[in-house]
């Protein structure tokens, strides 16, 4: 096992009685694809909450290692003043939801343009002034885009409104917008909901590009089965907000603890 970029720590999480989370345990290894599944309700989305710095965790940590140090996602979301999820994307944590959240009303490039406001956006005076400084950063902002228009066949898509774009486009440009901050870790929520058999072909090819061409680490929710199975190496199993599978995708297919909870049945009814 290589070194783990993400470390969950006991995380229990609370929304008044209800328990969504309740001390989980995992890691995500650098540069591997790693799935969060489980059935409807499990906790999934929860768990990504806190991992991207949307929720504070009611009990243990989150910690992001890199060259830079170990960051406490939670201290950074509840840092006074200036604390907030933003603290977490610039951690190098981005995501994409589970319902697109573009800019529809904005071009495919400015949607990638927004996304890198703070490399480029060093101060109000150097932007007035339109410093050299300031035009070499916009030059490189519209170079990123580019590129990730590339990446995920999107450049001749580059002047359409975003919400024009059909489903499938909207979902690659969601990650493109990701990846322009330049992430160390990208966590996507059911990236291939609502996609024709061709569009999660499309996914899970440029997924699997991402990680071998960009050293990328993913974390996905997912519920697609087969696409699981084709692209992780590790798979997490949440089911009543706990963990109850970790492993490889063949160790988790043939646990009985999740064929029953995948069916519904108690673990004694499938052994
Ligand atoms: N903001 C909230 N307030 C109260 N309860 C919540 C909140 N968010 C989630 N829950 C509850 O926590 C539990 C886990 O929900 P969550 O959305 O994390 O599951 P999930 O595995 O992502 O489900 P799905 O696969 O259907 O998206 C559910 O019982 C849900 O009703």
């Amino acid at each position: 096992m290589t070194a783990p970029l993400l470390e969950v720590n006991n995380v229990t999480m609370r929304f008044g009685g209800i328990v969504a989370n309740r001390n989980v345990n995992f890691c995500v290894e650098k540069g591997k694809i790693t799935a969060l599944i489980g059935p409807n309700g499990a906790g999934k989305t929860t768990m990504f909450n806190c991992i991207t710095g949307f929720y504070r965790a009611s009990e243990g940590n989150i910690l992001l290692h890199g060259e830079d140090g170990t960051q406490d996602i939670g201290g950074l979301i509840t840092r006074p003043i200036t604390g907030g999820s933003h603290l977490a994307t610039r951690a190098g944590i981005a995501r994409t939801f589970q319902n697109i959240r573009l800019f529809r009303e904005m071009s495919v490039v400015e949607n990638l343009l927004v996304a890198q406001h703070r490399q480029t956006a060093n101060n109000l005076l150097s932007g007035v002034f339109s410093t050299p400084t300031y035009r070499r950063a916009e030059r490189e902002a519209v170079d990123r885009a580019y590129y990730w228009l590339e990446r995920m066949h999107l450049a001749g898509d580059a002047n359409r409104l975003a919400g024009e774009l059909p489903y499938g486009r909207q979902r690659r440009l969601e990650i493109a917008r990701a990846m322009c901050t330049s992430p160390k870790l990208i966590c996507l929520d059911e990236p291939a909901a609502g996609l024709n058999p061709a569009e999660t072909r499309e996914l899970s090819e440029v997924l699997q590009i991402l990680r071998a061409d960009h050293d990328l680490t993913v974390l996905v929710i997912e519920h697609d089965m087969g696409l699981v199975m084709r692209i992780s190496n590790h798979i997490v199993v949440l089911d009543h907000g706990e963990v109850i599978s970790d492993g490889t995708p063949e160790h988790v297919a043939n646990d009985p603890a999740v064929i029953a909870a995948y069916l519904g049945v108690s673990e004694e009814e499938v052994q």
